[in-house]
């Protein structure tokens, strides 16, 4: 690059850190070097070119803010992230300068104003991300202009107005939830889940559940017909419950209405076992004067399934799995046979909007080792997450219960922590809300998908305690999450079953002794062959008990963790290529 370019992307790189006079030093700025060989951290150039071509500085902690005029003397520049820092301030409309932009991520700032309506000059823009920022104001019209874009996320902002008018339909992706958004929604929206668009008092059309007034009428009308209709839907869910009831009271064996609230399965005349609705007492629905209507349900995912609608998952067969410290889990049969596990989360104290959010935001991030959830429901009194029913139980069943004589060898367990600690390590980076972590992480929340990879369930569903007053004498924090996984690298080491805190302070007294070989699970000594394996065995157990330290400060962090263990399956699987 030329040097006045230099100079232009040093004085830039300043502004984003203004108090961190280290900044250019660390990143290996300087005019004296060229940007385009590789000794400029975040930035690289097109190959054979000699002009920056992108610039990524992420997670950095930088929090002064974005001079558009002197990043755009970098006139090549096509892809730039910011993502995942403080910054503050405006985005400047000199950014149209930057003309080549193909990529603009700004997410997670706390950039404020409203967008200037120059981004519609950059007409090479594809993807444009300014999710969870302070940024207000209208979205610029001249945006729907940029007829290559295919990506716009603007969600968590506080942008007002109405919505321009995007052609939707060559976007592959679009978000504008929980925002001040109101009016119509443009066309094509309904290709898109609810969850793209919640979180806006205002707005109306498909893929939303409010359908938007006719033109023409007075408010006053508009306003009597949205209360008229929300009569009609109330007396439709008041009739649709007392058939529910009616129905329910029929089908309820009189072996279950005796076992009182303990409802399982129940065994017929004919000896074939079938599956009792809810019985009184433990509805899954909302007393009726409550009971909101099908259109709460919001989809997060597009499954076989078609919409789910709540009244159905009502009448559906369902089965009690569990009653933890933090709900009750259903397994329910859906239309067409899908089976789904619906957790009926038991805290009430959280606020409707906040688990919105923490739904909605849970769903962009995503990880192949966290389970998704499919949907949600969300009214005054109940709120519930669907998943996904994983047939091939949990790590806990894995372990625990004879393992229905499939071998569970050292090799396997070391690939399902490998692939836990990646996923617990990649949610405690991203931000969901304000959630601090998992905060009820156990082998039973450790599920296996069809091809018997391990998925971690329930991320995000437990509430921040208000103002200190914490129902569930469980601490709630990274920290806590890394002990609870220190746990379960000690059950998966041991084969052995933690009961209280027993497990760790066993461990810990058996190696204070050095007989450290007698902690292992006996069917993973058999089984050892080589020493190195053992010798990894042996750092899995160092590992997990860093992670149990009593002090929450001396533990590693997960990041940490996934990094050992990872470095240790990688040593594991290049010994076993070279064994076969
Ligand atoms: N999506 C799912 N598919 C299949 N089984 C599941 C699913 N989610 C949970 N389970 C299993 O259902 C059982 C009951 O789950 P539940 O979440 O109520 O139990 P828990 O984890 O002990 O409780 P809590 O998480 O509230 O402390 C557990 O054995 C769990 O492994």
């Amino acid at each position: 690059e030329r040097d006045n370019v230099k100079e232009s992307l040093i004085a830039f790189l300043r502004k984003l850190a203004p108090e961190n006079f280290q900044i250019v030093q660390d990143l290996n700025w300087s005019i004296s070097t060229d940007p385009c060989v590789g000794t400029w951290l975040g930035v690289s150039c097109r190959p054979g070119s000699r002009s920056v071509e992108t610039i990524v500085l992420e997670g950095l902690n930088l929090d002064g803010s974005i001079d558009a005029d002197l990043l755009c003397q970098a006139s090549s520049l096509a892809s730039l992230s910011l993502m995942d820092n403080s910054l503050t301030g405006d985005l400047q409309p000199g950014i149209a300068g930057c003309s080549k932009l193909i990529k603009v991520n700004l997410s997670k700032n706390r950039l404020s104003g409203s967008l200037p309506s120059s981004l519609g000059r950059l007409v090479k823009l594809k993807h444009l991300v300014v999710s969870s920022n302070n940024f207000s104001g209208d979205l610029p019209p001249s945006l729907t202009k940029i007829l290559g874009l295919i990506s716009f996320l603007a969600d968590n902002n506080h942008f007002s107005g109405s919505v321009p008018e995007f052609n939707l339909t060559s976007f592959k992706e679009f978000n504008i939830s929980f925002n001040d958004l109101s009016g119509p929604l443009p066309w094509n929206s309904e290709k898109f889940a609810q969850s793209s668009f919640l979180g806006n008092s205002g707005l109306c059309g498909k893929p939303l559940s409010t359908t938007c007034p006719t033109l023409h009428k007075s408010k006053k009308i508009v306003n009597t017909a949205v209360m008229i209709s929300g009569y009609v839907l109330l007396g439709l869910s008041f009739v649709l419950l007392l058939a529910y009831i009616s129905m329910g009271k029929k089908k309820i064996a009189p072996e279950a209405m005796k076992a009182g609230t303990d409802r399982k399965k129940v065994t017929s005349a004919s000896g074939k076992k079938r599956v009792t609705p809810y019985p009184p007492g433990d509805h899954l629905v909302a007393p009726p004067s409550q009971s909101a209507t099908a259109s709460s349900m919001v989809m997060l995912q597009k499954v076989g399934i078609g919409e789910l609608c709540f009244e159905e998952l009502l009448k559906a067969p369902a089965e009690l799995l569990g009653r933890g410290r933090f709900g009750s889990l259903y397994k329910v049969v859906a239309d067409g046979g899908v089976e789904l596990a619906v957790k009926r989360i038991k805290d009430w104290t959280v606020l409707g909007e906040e688990f919105q959010r923490k739904m909605v935001s849970m769903d962009q991030v995503r990880h192949p080792n966290v389970l998704p959830a499919i949907a949600f429901y969300c009214s005054k009194t109940e709120k519930l997450a669907v998943f996904a029913f994983q047939n091939n139980g949990s790590l806990f069943n894995l372990l625990h219960d004879n393992n229905k004589g499939r071998p569970f060898n050292w090799s396997s367990r070391l690939r399902v922590v490998a692939g836990v600690t990646s996923g617990m390590s990649f949610m405690h980076r991203s931000i969901i809300g304000h959630t601090p972590g998992h905060g009820n992480l156990k082998t039973s929340n450790i599920l296996f998908s069809s091809a018997m990879e391990p998925l971690i369930s329930e991320y995000g569903l437990r509430a921040i305690p208000s103002a200190g007053s914490d129902p569930v004498d469980l601490p709630f924090s990274r920290e806590a999450d890394v002990y609870a996984m220190g746990i379960i690298l000690l059950e998966v080491l041991t084969g052995k079953l933690n009961e209280g805190s027993d497990l760790a302070q066993w461990v810990n007294a058996v190696v204070r002794e050095e007989w450290t070989v007698e902690v292992f699970d006996r069917a993973l000594l058999a089984e050892q062959e080589s020493e190195a394996s053992e010798g990894r065995m042996v750092r899995l157990l160092q590992v997990a008990l860093k992670c149990v330290d009593p002090s929450p400060a001396a533990r590693p962090t997960m990041g940490q963790i996934a990094t050992m263990v990872q470095e240790l399956q990688t040593a594991e699987e290049r010994s076993l290529a070279c064994v076969t």
